[in-house]
């Protein structure tokens, strides 16, 4: 069965979200940015709801008083969409679906409609589609009665098949052609990354969490002209650019996507070739809204997908952003950085210490290493010829023996020193 989308309708929103005990704050500034969220994607909020529980019923997510409450709600305001702050399961989608009468959209739902909306590459158009049709397939049974209601907006947007696809054949055979299609594109990413590993310039990625301040701070030193605004999720795509630091060193610079807490898991999984660009960076510059009220937390959330990637090894320049503006945090410290470092990337300010604090930390005292890389772990040995400068190399049982000269940083980076000998 397939439904035509329409996606004019206007969303009347109630946000909700469950309590843990002394979980207050962070459950409040978390559904602050929710209601953010569901602006980005055309909704406006008109009440918040927050039950004090441990865990989310596992039938309706709240309780069944909660839910009554929710029902008089819906009527008053005559509401369009329940907006949840945590993923849903099939079960719960459809039970609250049933229960309520209008359409139920949980976090993961929003924040694909959010990158199905800005997504203009190829590459960004397959993945979002892709990151939707298998969230799709797991929630099936009680997608298909929530979306079916209102036929429109939040969760029916997609930037590739004009159709809300609701059957399970169709669905699959759609991401055995997404997934052949993506392989194409992944391979030619990986053709440029290995082009740009030759010409042997450090790789710096901007990261950080969404509305940091990435694409200002790349346009501010490359005039990349990447779109910058006020809003969740405008970068979906890596843009890279040739830079000159100040004493000559040539580098590229690679504006990423933003992180945000709780991103789904499918999306994860389907721009996991976009993330990996922060993977195969050699420096991390960690950009953090430092008038945010949240931006501990928002540090945190960057540290952890940072793990998740496999990247939190790499080091890392924290800039607190947006110190044009009078509310900034002063106490902001992130304590994983090698520097951190006050700035605005919208004015220039402080922006030179950077460049400088980059230009040092690359240049920084090169050690002598005596290695063995085993075989399974060639492309280190790419990376040291790529980096480093290399004294002799020979081939033993173990692996390859290589005596180097390597910057500090990429030791740590490639775990060097398990590989020591003599
Ligand atoms: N006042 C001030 N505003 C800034 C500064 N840097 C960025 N902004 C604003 O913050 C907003 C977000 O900036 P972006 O550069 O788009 O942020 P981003 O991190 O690329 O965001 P996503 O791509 O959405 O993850 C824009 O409205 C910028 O103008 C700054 O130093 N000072
Ligand atoms: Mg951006």
């Amino acid at each position: 069965m397939e439904e035509q989308i329409k996606n004019e309708i206007e969303e009347k929103a109630i946000l909700i979200a469950i309590c843990p005990q002394n979980k207050e704050e962070e459950v409040e500034s978390a559904i602050d940015e929710l209601e953010e969220l569901a602006k980005t994607a055309g909704a406006s909020t008109l009440v918040k709801v927050i039950q004090n529980r441990d865990k989310p019923h596992p039938a309706t997510y709240f309780g069944k008083g909660k839910v009554e409450e929710l029902k008089e709600m819906v009527e008053q305001y005559e509401i369009t969409t329940i907006i949840c702050d945590d993923e849903l399961s099939p079960a719960q989608l459809k039970n609250l679906s049933e229960a309520l009468d209008v359409k139920i959209v949980d976090r993961p739902i929003l924040i694909m409609d959010i990158f199905a909306r800005h997504a203009h590459t190829k590459e960004g158009i397959l993945q979002v589609e892709m990151a939707q049709m298998r969230y799709r397939l797991s929630r099936l049974s009680g997608l298909g009665k929530s979306l079916s209601r209102l036929g429109g907006g939040i969760g029916t947007r997609g930037p590739g098949e004009k159709k809300l696809e609701t059957d399970k054949r169709h669905i699959r055979r759609r991401i055995d052609m997404l997934k052949e299609e993506l392989e194409k594109i992944h391979s030619s990413r990986h053709l440029l990354r290995e082009g740009r590993a030759k010409q042997g310039k450090p790789i710096i990625a901007i990261v950080g969490y969404t509305n940091a301040g990435k694409s200002t701070l790349l346009n501010h030193l490359t005039d990349a002209g990447v779109l910058q605004e006020d809003m969740l999720f405008a970068t979906l795509y890596p843009t890279t650019r040739n830079m000159v630091l100040p004493e000559g060193k040539e580098v590229l610079m690679v504006d990423t996507v933003g992180f945000i807490r709780k991103l789904p898991h499918h999306i994860v999984e389907a721009f996991k070739s976009t993330l990996e660009e922060v993977v195969y960076a050699d420096v991390l510059i960690h950009m953090v809204d430092a008038t945010n009220p949240d931006a501990n937390k928002h540090i945190q959330v960057v540290h952890e997908t940072l793990l998740e990637l496999g990247a939190e090894k790499t080091p890392m320049l924290t800039l607190l952003n947006k110190c044009d503006r009078d509310n900034v945090d002063d106490d902001l410290w992130d304590e994983k950085a090698f520097a951190n470092i006050r700035v605005s990337a919208l004015t220039g300010d402080g922006i030179y210490k950077v460049l400088e604090a980059l230009e040092q930390h690359l240049l920084q005292g090169q050690r002598l290493m005596k290695i063995i890389i085993p075989y399974h772990q060639g492309q280190i040995l790419q990376k040291l010829r790529t980096y480093g400068q290399i004294l002799e190399e020979s081939y033993v049982n173990e692996g390859t023996y290589v005596e180097v000269y390597i910057e500090e940083a990429y030791i740590n980076k490639y775990n060097l020193g398990s590989m020591v000998v003599g």
